[in-house]
Order: C-alpha cells, then sequence, then structure tokens
C-alpha cells in the first residue's frame, strides 16, 4: 500500500549554511503521481533526498504515513527506507559481483521466504521490459543506461509504498520510457504505490497527476506548474 505524504517548514542546508532548499508545505495523498520538474541546481535532487530521509541537519516535518523521518535516528531511517522506498537515483549501488538478475531481485533477501519469489519473479519480468535479458555478466561491465536500468528494476521489483526517481527515463529509448512510464502508473494505480520523479521528460510529466516546480531551492506556492 502506498503512503501519503505530508511537509511542513522543511529547510536543507547545504555545508555552507545557505538553504539549498525550503518547502512552507506539500501534502500528497497515497498513490499519487507526482512530477518534479525545475531549471539545473534548482534543488531537486535534494528535494528527492529530504522526502528519502538522506538530507542531515534538514529542518521542518517530512511525514511518511505515521512516521516522521527527523524523528528517526540514521539506523532507523536505512530500515525505513528499507522496508518502504524504491529509490530510482542517478548513482546506483550496484553489487557489482552480481549479474543484473541478482543485483535486481537484491531486496527478496529482505523479505519473508514466502514473498521472494514473487519479487525475483518481478524482477527477471522488469529487467526484460526495459530490454535487459539475462546477460550472465556481472554488472561490473555494464553501461551507465545498463546500470540505470538495472537499479530501476530493482528499486520496482521490492513493490515498494514509495518510488523516488531521478530522471529515470534519461537512460531509456523512447519505446523503453514509455513502458516505464507505462509500469510506474500501473504500480500507482494497481498498488497504491506513491511516486515522486524528477524528470524533464515531458511524456512523463504528462502522466502525472500533478507536476511541482522548484526553482531557486523554493518549492512554488500551490506546488503546481
Ligand atoms: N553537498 C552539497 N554541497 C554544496 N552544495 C550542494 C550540495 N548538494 C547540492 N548542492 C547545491 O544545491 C543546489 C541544488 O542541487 P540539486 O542537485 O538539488 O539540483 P537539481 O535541481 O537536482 O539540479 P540538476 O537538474 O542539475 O540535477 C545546487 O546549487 C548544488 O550545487
Amino acid at each position: 500500500m502506498g503512503l501519503p505524504l505530508s511537509i511542513a517548514g522543511l529547510r536543507v542546508p547545504g555545508p555552507s549554511g545557505r538553504v539549498l532548499l525550503s518547502v512552507d508545505a506539500l501534502d500528497l495523498p497515497a498513490g499519487a503521481l507526482v512530477g518534479v520538474k525545475g531549471p539545473s541546481g534548482a534543488g531537486k535532487t535534494t528535494f528527492l533526498n529530504a522526502l528519502a530521509g538522506l538530507a542531515e541537519r534538514s529542518e521542518g516535518r517530512v511525514r511518511w504515513g505515521d512516521v516522521e523521518l527527523g524523528s528517526l535516528g540514521r539506523e532507523a531511517r536505512t530500515r525505513f527506507r528499507a522496508a518502504h522506498v524504491g529509490m530510482i537515483f542517478q548513482d546506483f549501488l550496484l553489487f557489482e559481483e552480481l549479474d543484473a538478475a541478482g543485483n535486481a531481485a537484491l531486496s527478496s533477501m529482505f523479505r519473508p521466504r514466502s514473498e521472494r519469489a514473487a519479487v525475483t519473479a518481478r524482477a527477471v519480468a522488469g529487467l526484460e521490459r526495459l530490454g535487459l535479458r539475462d546477460t550472465g555478466r556481472t554488472v561490473a561491465s555494464f553501461s551507465g543506461g545498463e546500470r540505470q536500468r538495472v537499479g530501476i528494476a530493482r528499486a520496482l521489483a521490492a513493490a515498494p509504498d514509495v518510488v523516488l526517481a531521478d530522471e529515470p527515463t534519461a537512460s531509456l529509448h523512447r519505446e523503453a520510457a514509455d513502458a516505464l512510464v507505462a509500469d510506474l502508473a500501473a504500480l500507482a494505480r494497481d498498488g497504491g504505490t506513491t511516486l515522486v520523479a524528477v524528470s524533464h521528460d515531458e511524456r512523463l510529466l504528462a502522466a502525472m497527476d500533478r507536476v511541482l516546480t522548484i526553482r531557486d531551492g523554493q518549492l512554488l506556492a500551490g506546488g503546481t506548474a
């Protein structure tokens, strides 16, 4: 099931103390499909990091369902991410010694035995849908785009409550990008997954329920385009 998001008075400072991002208030229902756009350097990745509980020293409230990220210590935030959040980020933490399927099915290790086969099946299906057949190679030899696709398949195989994505279609051909957008929309529709996707891809943005704009470190009032 998805989780609703509630943010109030969020401020994320950079190392020099300058505020990199502020969000006065934002509420999203569970299962929302939300795009985020804005110029380079505006604070979009910083926003995703804050939603993932990865923004250190941030002020204000970021709450997923009943869980306020700021009230959790670092370890509890890591556990929260593992249990609820699928992240499609630009620097993927892939395990170099595993092949594509091994990486994509990784989260099955943290699931009860009865759920593991389903995660693995979704991982294999997701890789195929993104045009990556099991090559038998370890991902150490994969290109940047191939690595991104493994990261996508891994995030979606876990069927998480929340998907946070940073330019998820950037490395994909149009056909694969459209398939991914359809898959993300289906996850929200069928599983209630809440999606927040930073993107410049007009086709992806058009498929969202709502598009937020960030400019100069500020989520614009009302959060709409
Ligand atoms: N760790 C950091 N230390 C210092 N400045 C940072 C740090 N992280 C981000 N910034 C700065 O914060 C601002 C917002 O960065 P962010 O990566 O969130 O932008 P973005 O909107 O995702 O940009 P892009 O579209 O180019 O990826 C930028 O000016 C960036 O240089």
